[in-house]
């Protein structure tokens, strides 16, 4: 038996972080939502017991420090599986862009594994395995759109949003989450993101609302390290976008629009002179 698995990237409408916690972690409130951008994975029993990753993308680790072995380790030594596994991941998502590929490869294996191993878990009950992994995990074993608070791991459904296109730049600059978690001085943080407004605006699917609820406080530490970074939102402002904002600890920024033709326009403008561009639906519905 083979499973098959997509693993779709996030983006964060908000973020917000509270305060810094004793355990090194900082409590947060966001407002995530999947797009149409996956990783794909296939999964096929082994009879020898191992765990063996190839991926597509030569500069992610197929070892013990990628997170889908780290998933599937998790789940063979938590429920005592005598059968290893093989699992290919053909990458699409951009690797540490603020996008989660790696945590939805985990959370994609441990829903296969789930199927594989025959483990009958719940959502519930993967989310939490998914949290051991990494605090985006759970979100992604989720997937859809949700509130997401403690460091990230307690997850909240919401209604999806009204249906919205999505242009993302990565610009050429790796970001480390906890390099931009360690340097956030919350006191520089002018306006606080509206999660409030935002899960009012996927309720009522109001689009206008949505991109005026857009924040991401991570912002302040990302955008003045990397002035590339907020250059990609002025562009995407001037080429018609009605909402931008920079997807979790970055350097991915997106722009959203209602309209296919806009967004076409935001993509032949940034493939001028940025490498990375994608244009994908929203699909958190
Ligand atoms: C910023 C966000 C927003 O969605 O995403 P990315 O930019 O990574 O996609 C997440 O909070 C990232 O989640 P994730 O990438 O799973 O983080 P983890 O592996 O759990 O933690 C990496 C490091 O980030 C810091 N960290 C992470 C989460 C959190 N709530 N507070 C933190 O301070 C810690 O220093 C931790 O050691
Ligand atoms: N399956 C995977 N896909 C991508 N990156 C992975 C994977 N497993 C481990 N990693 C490592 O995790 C780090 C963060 O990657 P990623 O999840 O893409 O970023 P982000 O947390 O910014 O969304 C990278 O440095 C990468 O080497």
């Amino acid at each position: 038996m083979t499973v098959l698995m997509k693993a779709p990237a996030k983006i964060n409408l908000t973020l917000d972080v509270l305060y810094k916690r004793t355990d090194g972690y900082h409590e947060v409130e966001m407002v995530m939502t999947t797009i149409d951008l996956a990783d794909r994975l296939e999964l096929k029993p082994r009879d020898d017991g191992n765990i063996v990753v190839e991926t597509s993308a030569s500069f992610v680790p197929a070892d013990e420090r990628n997170l889908a072995y780290q998933a599937a380790k998790l789940m063979q030594e938590r429920f005592g599986v005598a059968q290893g596994v093989s699992i290919a991941i053909e990458k699409h998502i951009p690797v540490a862009a603020g996008l989660a590929g790696g945590s939805s490869d985990a959370a994609a294996t441990i829903k296969g594994l789930n199927q594989l191993w025959q483990l009958g878990l719940s959502t519930e009950e993967m989310a939490a395995l998914g949290a051991e992994i990494g605090s985006d995990v759970s979100f992604c074993v989720y997937g859809g759109t949700a509130l997401a608070t403690g460091r990230g791991e307690q997850i909240t459904p919401l209604p999806g949003p009204p249906p919205f296109w999505v242009v993302l730049a990565k610009p050429p600059i790796g970001v480390s989450t906890a390099h931009v978690y360690q340097h956030l001085d919350l006191s520089r943080v002018s306006e606080r993101p509206r999660a409030k407004q935002m899960i009012q605006a996927l309720s009522e699917q109001n689009f206008l609302l949505l991109v005026q609820s857009l924040g991401n406080v991570l912002e302040t530490v990302t955008l003045q390290k990397y002035p590339v970074v907020k250059h990609l939102k002025q562009k995407m402002v001037e080429f018609g976008a009605d909402g931008v904002l920079m997807s979790g600890s970055g350097p991915t920024v997106f722009a959203l629009t209602q309209k296919e033709s806009r967004a076409q326009r935001i993509y032949n403008g940034l493939k001028g002179f940025c490498h990375d561009v994608y244009m994908v639906r929203s699909t958190g519905a």
